[in-house]
């Protein structure tokens, strides 16, 4: 794990932005498409904000969320809703949405077609991912009900989700699925949030599941 500090929060998003301009690029330099895997939650908007201006050949970009609250667009958890107001704004207008949600009552009525989405753009190239004070990451939650399944190898690479302190049941991306991309960057603020990731650092995945993912990660904090 590499852990960068930044003086303010307004330097890591633009720094950040940078990085993840810079790590798309590589890959569409290689690639005729790349798939771009992002959070939702309180703390990426900033982010979103300056990437969606970068000069990248966005049409060839592919954007899946790592995870989605099992609620439509119109409800303001919706993470999908997130991504449409900050991010497929201004020049990154074109790129594709990859979806995580379905118009079903319950994530394993959806996740079928969902998985099938997604397989078709996998490895991943490039991840950012948020984390939550309780060490949780896209939403793989401590204590979470198929938490073990989703943290295990043979993963598929997409499962629900619930669990305490989660609100709704969610979607999301799995720990291989995640590990396995070119670029992990993880985004927290505060200083709360360091101190849960150098705590999940020295546990296990299965009590910190963001532990899962921080061998090759490039973490970007700022009080
Ligand atoms: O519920 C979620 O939480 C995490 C962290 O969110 P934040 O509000 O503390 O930034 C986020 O990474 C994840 O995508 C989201 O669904």
């Amino acid at each position: 794990m590499e852990f960068i500090e930044y003086p303010d929060r307004e330097m890591l998003m633009l720094r950040l932005a940078s990085c993840l301009q810079s790590d798309l690029g590589q890959a569409l330099r290689r690639n005729d498409r790349v798939t771009f895997s992002v959070p939702g939650g309180t703390t990426p908007g900033p982010v979103f904000d300056i990437l969606s201006d970068v000069d990248l050949d966005w049409p060839r970009v592919d954007v899946v969320l790592n995870d989605e609250r099992w609620v439509p667009e119109d409800n303001p958890r919706s993470n999908t809703a997130l991504l449409r107001a900050r991010l497929f704004q201004n020049r990154a207008a074109p790129a594709g949405l990859i979806p995580l949600y379905a118009d079903t009552p319950t994530p394993e009525d959806g996740l079928p077609g969902l998985i099938d989405g997604v397989s078709a753009h996998l490895p991943l190239d490039v991840v950012l991912l948020g984390m939550g004070v309780d060490m949780h990451t896209a939403s793989l939650f401590p204590g979470a009900d198929n938490l073990t399944a989703a943290l295990a190898k043979d993963a598929p690479p997409l499962m629900a989700m619930r669990a305490d302190g989660a609100g709704e049941p969610r979607i999301t991306l799995t720990a291989p699925v995640l590990r396995a991309a070119m670029h992990v960057h993880i985004l927290i603020t505060g200083a709360e949030k360091r101190a849960a990731l150098e705590r999940a650092a020295t546990l296990d995945p299965a009590e910190a599941p963001v532990a899962a993912v921080l061998a090759d990660a490039m973490v970007h904090w700022a009080e």
